[in-house]
């Protein structure tokens, strides 16, 4: 039994058909990679994923570590060891500091974080001190499936190499979820898995993320409809 398991999963937002027969396999310890076309339903995954009430499963279920949590509420999830980093998180009026005790037991202590910690959460932050403050909050709950929305979204690639080996060495051997535009984020993460979206539905998936990033630099997402990498593990 995988550790997590997406069955035939199909989302409406507001009426509308987004996710169509999803089916996904994350074991423990391995990262995947998500790409995708702009609009074609990475982040409706990710919401549907972390159960935000909006997302309406209509088809399909979600199991993870063996329990069928299709039905469960935000913080369910979390508890079960579910977190995100999202691509536009909220402005709160406290500081991060604050937030993590409030949050975790667990001390978190990265070089050249100090004055970013008694600042209020987002306000104000650089599209990098966001992501980091974000990472920050993810690794202090210590998950075991973490989903990393466009993390390179505005970051340089200093800061993506620096976010990117921090996550590495802090959530070694938990899995991952990375949805990404972006082959240098690729290169840092080297996922075991990559699988393509297109239209709310996955069109490809393989080990040979750098093929299949090669025939979306080359030809296009859609091209991967007929790429013939497709391996159901
Ligand atoms: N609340 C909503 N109401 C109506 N349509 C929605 C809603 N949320 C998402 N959608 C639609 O669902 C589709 C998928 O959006 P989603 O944000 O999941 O795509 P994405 O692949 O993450 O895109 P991007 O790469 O641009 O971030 C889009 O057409 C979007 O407009």
């Amino acid at each position: 039994m995988s550790f997590l398991r997406i069955n035939n999963l199909s989302t409406q937002v507001d009426g509308k058909d987004i996710l169509k027969k999803i089916n996904l396999k994350i074991e423990k310890g391995e990262t995947h990679v998500l790409l995708g076309a702009n609009a074609s339903g990475k982040s409706t995954l990710l919401y549907t994923l972390m159960g935000f009430p909006k997302y309406n499963v209509v088809e399909g279920n979600i199991v993870f570590n063996g329990k069928n949590i299709t039905g469960l509420e935000i913080e369910e999830r979390a508890r079960m060891g579910i977190a995100a980093v999202y691509q536009n998180p909220p402005a709160i009026n406290v500081k991060l500091s604050k937030l993590l005790d409030k949050i975790s037991k667990r001390k978190i202590e990265l070089e050249g974080t100090k004055e970013l910690m008694e600042r209020e959460v987002n306000i104000g932050f650089s599209g990098g001190e966001r992501k980091l403050s974000e990472v920050i909050q993810v690794i202090s709950l210590n998950p075991e499936f973490i989903i990393l929305d466009e993390l390179d979204a505005g970051l340089d690639i200093k800061n993506l190499e620096r976010l990117s080996s921090i996550i590495k060495k802090e959530l070694d051997g938990k899995s991952i979820l990375l949805i990404t535009h972006r082959g240098r984020a690729l290169r840092f993460f080297k996922p075991d898995f990559a699988h393509v979206m297109l239209k709310g539905e996955i069109v490809c998936s393989s080990k040979n993320w750098q093929k299949i990033w090669k025939t979306i630099e080359e030809d296009g997402y859609e091209r991967c409809k007929r790429c013939e990498l497709y391996s159901n593990r």
